[in-house]
């Protein structure tokens, strides 16, 4: 196979609990090599988050709409993000092959083959002058796939040199794993990560997330409620499958009844419960997780997975990864496949029929 010399490309997306656009930059070859650069998060300007979080509440509207308007803000508030991390980091726009640019998903329905992520490329690639890759998720879904998740390619680059089988836990908005054992790569979307509960902090608190899981450890779950919670037929399904962010909502409005306390321990129990039912749909129990995505900050999360898998989980940190940044990272990464033309996703990782290539390329000039 044609050796390719290692490439620099900039990722960034905006992940489903919107807490803000994460830029990065990868080192890669597309393949093998994979060496990750510095990171920043940028905060979306308050009003554009607003009307995001409105647009996610109201499936119809983010499906139908042609929604022009919040397309461009979502792809200027990215592009000036872009340029923040060049500066701050003294990244020069020449040194930079590519840019991954995911955008914002506001609803994913792989089920009618549609996903849709706010942002465009093209206009990216000519503010900044740098060559840009979009709609990641779109000939995956088109082809029947789940479009979702997408990390686990980077995922298996980055773990070559771990001990296997390993599971990577990511606890972001939605939480998603990735089972890594040599050529085996099996990866689906495990439930609501924080979701539910930044939701719930929000209507009850005014607070964006539950601070180290703080208040959810203060209380107690209900067994009812969660083991209810649990009966949803999405987790016996077998992977691959993806989740839109909403897609518990409405049955998990039964802890309106409980203090703050007990419905924060309710939802953090009905997560980690996810989590382990994650366990049904590998071949192996893995010995090892690693936890990536703002949850692994979550003490209550960190301690509860702990305690009910009985292995070692650690942040990835502990092998020397930012769990800050591997979304972004990945989506770098996933450009420069896509320009190669390899694939993007697997039939274990989303469900394509094949290898699937995808990602569309605009030029610069
Ligand atoms: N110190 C903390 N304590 C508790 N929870 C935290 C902490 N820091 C971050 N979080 C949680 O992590 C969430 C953000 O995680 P992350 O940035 O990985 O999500 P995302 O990338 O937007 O989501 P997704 O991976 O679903 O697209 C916050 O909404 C919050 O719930
Ligand atoms: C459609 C979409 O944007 N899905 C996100 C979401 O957030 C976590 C989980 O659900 C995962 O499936 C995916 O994100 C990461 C980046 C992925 O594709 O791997």
């Amino acid at each position: 196979m044609l050796q390719r010399s290692p490439v620099k490309a900039i990722g960034v997306i905006s992940g489903t609990s919107m807490d803000g656009i994460d830029v990065s930059i990868v080192e890669t070859d597309g393949d093998t090599i994979v060496k990750p650069g510095p990171g920043r998060t940028f905060s979306y300007p308050d009003d554009l988050r607003k009307r995001l979080q409105d647009l996610i509440a109201e499936p119809a509207r983010a499906q139908s709409e042609p929604l022009s308007d919040l397309d461009q803000e979502v792809t200027d508030a990215h592009i000036a993000a872009i340029r923040r991390f060049m500066a701050e980091t003294g990244i020069a726009a020449k040194d930079v092959r590519l840019i991954g640019f995911h955008g914002q998903t506001v609803y994913h329905r792989p089920e009618v083959r549609f996903t849709r992520q706010l942002g465009t490329g093209t206009r990216v690639a000519r503010e900044l002058g740098i060559d840009t890759v979009d709609r990641f998720r779109h000939a995956d879904v088109a082809s029947g796939g789940e479009g979702a998740p997408f990390v686990p390619l980077y995922h298996r680059a980055l773990a070559s040199n771990l001990p296997q089988p390993v599971m990577i836990l990511n606890l972001g908005g939605v939480g998603n794993v990735t089972y890594i054992d040599g050529d085996t790569v099996i990866a689906f979307d495990t439930g609501p990560a924080s979701a539910l509960l930044d939701d719930f902090m929000l209507r009850r608190r005014g607070l964006a997330y539950d601070e180290n899981g703080q208040l959810a450890s203060s209380g107690v779950a209900d067994p009812k409620l969660v083991a209810e919670f649990m009966k949803n037929p999405y987790f016996d399904r077998p992977a691959p499958k993806s989740l839109d962010r909403q897609d518990f909502h409405a049955r998990a409005k039964s802890v309106e009844t409980l203090s703050d306390e007990n419905g924060a321990a309710t939802l953090a129990a009905f997560t980690i419960e996810s989590v382990i039912a994650a366990l049904r749909h590998v071949p192996r129990a893995p010995q090892r997780w690693l936890v990536t995505g703002g949850g692994r900050c979550n003490a209550h999360f960190m301690k509860c997975l702990r305690k009910r898998l009985g292995v070692s989980v650690d942040p990835v940190e502990a092998v020397g990864w930012n769990g800050d940044f591997l979304e972004a990272q990945a989506f770098g990464y996933l450009a420069v496949r896509s320009t190669q033309g390899l694939p993007l996703s697997l039939p274990t990782t989303t469900g394509v029929p094949h290898p699937m290539p995808g990602g569309e390329l605009h030029r610069a000039a």
